[in-house]
């Protein structure tokens, strides 16, 4: 699947790209907003020479990011919020931060919590390193807080450290793009499909179709046979961003925690808790505190939500399960 318009799907066949429209079975069934296809889903589709080919099922998935959707849902209203999966099966997250005076390493952590969860391999790209004036000490400053991940510096600009990044870029690895707006996604992006540009039109000119245009794609396929995801729904990723949005709203709230006389106080009935004392003598309103406490209620829902744990053994069983029908009914039937 790589692009999704309302109810219209472009799927990448070995007969080239097709239109589809989903069996009716997915809007009887009962499938939720999260079983319908989405970009970078694995489907069975009936083939369609002369007009729209059919969806018949979403393969399982093997790693996934999703959002809430809270359309039609006062805030705070969480109950009926629905799961909005916004890409899936890809390989790599890209966790990009840029090097420029904004640099934070306890963000990048937060990325990777979900990263991880997504069910795909982080990697801490860190962007613009030709404004730093040192990279390799912010550089050396992630590799010893973040052990274990690979972490690379680069300049989309001039292209340097591109080469490092080849061996995510192999045939058949998907990568998805995580990272707060302006980190530099776009400039990765257009740097990585300017190497091949030309490739790209050579190919084109071959089954004389013209040149590709890449603009309002959503999953990009690049000359080395790899893809990268970019969905607008990636981009509405930036939980964390609203994490942060919430601890600079409510500094005045926060402030108070600290003196708290336990450190994992949950500010609800514990012995000396500052919160509760300062409600209490009036140094902070009781309305402000429950603003708070359904802000961060909201938050951590959220991420509930993203959420999802790949249970691999239930996916290669799922995958066994397919592959021996489609034996048994002689390759064709799904
Ligand atoms: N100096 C420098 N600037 C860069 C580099 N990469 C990106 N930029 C600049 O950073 C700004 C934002 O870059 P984008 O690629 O649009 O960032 P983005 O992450 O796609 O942003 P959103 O579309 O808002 O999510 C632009 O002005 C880029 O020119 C780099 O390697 N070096
Ligand atoms: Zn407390």
């Amino acid at each position: 699947m790589i692009e999704l318009r309302r109810e219209r799907f472009t799927v990448m066949t070995e007969c080239g790209e097709v239109t589809a429209v989903l069996k009716g079975t997915f809007y009887h069934g009962a499938a939720t907003r999260a079983d319908f296809p989405c970009v970078g889903d694995f489907v069975l589709l009936y083939y369609n020479e002369s007009g729209d080919s059919l969806i018949a099922t979403v393969l399982p998935r093997r790693s996934k990011f999703s959002r809430a959707d809270h359309s039609g849902h006062a805030t705070g209203y969480t109950k009926t919020v629905l799961e909005q999966v916004v890409a899936t099966n890809f390989d790599y997250v890209f966790i990009l931060s840029s090097l420029n005076g904004d640099f934070n390493v306890s963000r990048i952590m937060r990325y990777l919590t979900q990263a991880r969860q997504s069910g795909g391999q982080p990697v801490i790209i860190l962007t613009k390193a030709d404004l730093a004036p040192d990279y390799t000490l912010p550089l050396s400053d992630v590799t010893q807080s973040i052990p274990g991940v690979p972490v690379h510096a680069i300049c989309s600009h001039t292209a340097m450290g591109l080469n490092e990044l080849n061996s995510y870029f192999m045939p058949g690895k998907t990568i998805v793009f995580l990272g707060m707006s302006g980190v530099g996604k776009s400039s990765l992006l257009n740097a990585l499909m300017e190497q091949n540009v030309m490739k790209v039109q050579a190919i084109r000119e071959v089954d004389s179709r013209g040149r590709h245009t890449t603009t309002h794609r959503q999953l990009f396929m690049l000359p080395s046979g790899s893809m990268v995801i970019d969905t607008p729904g990636m981009r509405e990723l930036g939980l964390f961003d609203a994490d942060e949005g919430l601890r600079t709203s409510f500094t005045d709230v926060e402030a108070w925690f600290p003196q708290c006389r336990f450190t994992d106080c949950r500010h609800q009935t514990e012995p000396g808790c500052a919160v509760l004392t300062a409600i209490a003598d009036g140094s902070l309103s009781r309305e402000r505190w429950e603003h708070y406490l359904a802000q961060h209620h909201e938050n951590r829902y959220v991420q509930d939500k993203t959420s999802y744990l790949i249970n691999k053994r239930a996916r290669s069983k799922m995958l066994a399960m397919y592959s021996k029908n489609m034996k048994k009914n002689g390759g064709k039937k799904i």
